[in-house]
């Protein structure tokens, strides 16, 4: 699919490009204050966080080592199984660590609930969490998020990472897609 039916796929325009990267400029120097003297392993999610990763990465005032784990959650479509599975687990070894948990979405919080409480039984110094993206859902589950880029309504939006069956990924705004896609 090429990028002028890509374009067209969009319902609307959530997040341009411009406010993303403003945002995740504010979130990277948050992020290296709070972080000062600590030991901090960003550890991303994939594969929707890749693009996440890579921008906030470089918006941070200094350097810092990655990590990423793979997990399975959701199937094809557009809602949560609810049932995490590891596909990648870590390569390193995190104990001692200040762990920062990079993600592109929080909807259900079902996810990441799972993986922070994955994490925290390898005896990291701390993990946190930052989301571009959080939807009102995730008040059902109690799962405290230090860093989030946006509050966003319960729609299903796809681009920065976000994809629709591994589509639309590669798109530089957030949006929702046109009903047609679905049909
Ligand atoms: O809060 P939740 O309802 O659990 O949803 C959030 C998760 O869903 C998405 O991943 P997905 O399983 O679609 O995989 P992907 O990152 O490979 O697209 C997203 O990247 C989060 O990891
Ligand atoms: O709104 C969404 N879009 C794409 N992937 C997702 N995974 C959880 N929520 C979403």
């Amino acid at each position: 699919m090429d990028r002028e039916h890509m374009a067209a796929d969009l319902a609307k325009v959530l997040l341009t490009e411009e406010q993303i990267q403003t945002r995740l400029g504010e979130l990277a120097v948050d992020i290296w204050r709070d972080y000062e003297g600590k030991d901090l392993l960003l550890v991303g999610v994939l594969k929707g966080a890749v693009v996440v990763m890579a921008d906030l990465m470089r918006a941070l005032p200094g350097t810092a080592p990655m990590d990423w784990m793979a997990v399975s959650s959701y199937g094809s479509g557009t809602k949560s199984s609810g049932v995490v599975r590891i596909l990648k687990d870590l390569d390193v070894d995190i104990t001692g660590k200040d762990v920062l948990i990079v993600e592109d979405i929080i909807d259900s919080g079902l996810t990441l609930s799972w993986i922070k409480a994955n994490l925290e039984s390898r005896k990291p110094a701390s993990v946190e969490i930052c989301t571009l993206l959080r939807k009102p859902d995730v008040v059902k589950v109690d799962i405290p998020v230090k860093y989030v880029g946006f509050d966003i309504p319960n729609e299903f939006v796809v681009g920065y990472g976000l994809d629709y069956d591994e589509r639309y990924r590669n798109l530089r705004c957030v949006g929702t897609l046109a009903p047609h896609v679905y049909e």
